[in-house]
């Protein structure tokens, strides 16, 4: 019995995979995006289970649905599947999804050249450039990114200590700099990256606890971010974003970009205004912009945050229609390890 047939547009931005899903969107209950990105994990986590993972997807495979606006500002809503689950915010994934979704009128600005849109970690606003039909350049105002927690030391069996900071830019992060136990990305292969993040993940997500202020669905570290030095005069710097089970990032990761830029202005190392020119792991580029400062009052105190914004491009490359049939022993999808 076929359980759905999913139209989708395939694109990549700077390197990494984005699948839009125009059809086969199921009713999601909730007023916000969070409250249905919950109803999608408990009901219809299937879908994203046989759109991501193989045969259909592989191990950096993700995407999105374009559902409409819980809010009444907003152009459209964005829910992001991938193969960790359906991650509060993903910023290769929205400069993926507007591309495609300009390109195709999948949505229509109320503004041309601006959108406003409900995610599940909170809104955001975007601006895109178009030349002829095609979208050329994405910048995203992302949600306010801050620093959690600040020189930790990781014990990590068979590797020795780690310091390393925590940062929340719509995903939490584990940031880790050049050290002792690690050189930087530039002396350390895809290979070494998958072997130590998951462990580096769960150590750090066992001793430290990172919970939204606002929003307490968006908790737990998921992501780890390696840094090292850039290949490209012009960058910054330069990061390996680890998550899933077995993904590196191929795109220099918006949240972990937003991330990062609010981790170095805790620490007084970039101000309001600054630009952040930071490099993925295969040398592409994204433009951060730490647009303003913010303070948000929560019971156990102030927190400084930043609000970012990422500059990026994206490239449609294809149409696909996939079908889920639970007669396919591979339905839902497997991983290796
Ligand atoms: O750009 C981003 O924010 C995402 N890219 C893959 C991992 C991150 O969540």
């Amino acid at each position: 019995m076929i359980k759905g047939t999913f139209f989708c547009i395939d694109a990549h931005t700077c390197g990494n995979p984005v699948r839009i899903v125009t059809s086969g969107h199921p009713n999601l209950r909730g007023h916000s995006m969070s409250e249905k990105r919950q109803d999608f994990l408990e009901n219809h986590d299937w879908i994203r289970q046989g759109l991501m993972f193989e045969p259909r997807g592989h191990d950096m495979m993700s995407g999105a649905f374009i559902y409409p606006p819980c809010s009444e500002d907003a152009d459209a809503s964005i829910l992001f599947i991938e193969t960790s689950g359906c991650l509060p915010m993903c910023g290769h994934g929205t400069i993926g999804t507007v591309t495609g979704a300009i390109e195709n009128g999948l949505i229509t600005p109320k503004i041309p050249g601006q959108l406003t849109l409900d995610v599940p970690a909170g809104k955001i606003q975007v601006e895109y450039q178009q030349q002829n039909n095609k979208v050329t350049a994405v910048k995203l105002y992302n949600v306010a990114s801050y620093l959690a927690h600040q020189n930790i030391v990781l014990d990590i069996p068979e590797l020795g200590q780690l310091v390393v900071d925590v940062s929340y830019g719509g995903n939490y992060y584990v940031i880790v700099e050049p050290q002792d136990n690690f050189p930087g990305i530039d002396q350390w292969s895809a290979g070494d990256i998958l072997r130590w993040s998951p462990i580096v993940r769960s150590v750090a997500d066992a001793v430290l606890e990172c919970i939204h202020p606002q929003d307490p669905t968006v908790c737990g570290i998921s992501h780890v971010l390696w840094t090292g030095r850039p290949q490209n005069l012009e960058s910054d710097a330069a990061n390996a974003v680890f998550y899933g089970e077995k993904a590196i990032d191929r795109s220099p990761c918006g949240t972990g970009t937003s991330a990062r830029m609010a981790q170095l202005f805790a620490k007084g190392l970039l101000s309001k205004g600054d630009t952040f020119t930071h490099e993925s792991y295969i040398g592409s580029q994204f433009v951060g912009k730490i647009e303003d400062e913010v303070e948000i009052t929560t019971p156990a105190g102030v927190i400084k945050m930043i609000k970012p914004s990422i500059q990026g491009w994206a490239k449609v490359f294809g149409k696909n229609c996939i079908t889920i049939d639970d007669e396919d022993p591979y339905a839902f999808g497997f991983t290796v390890s």
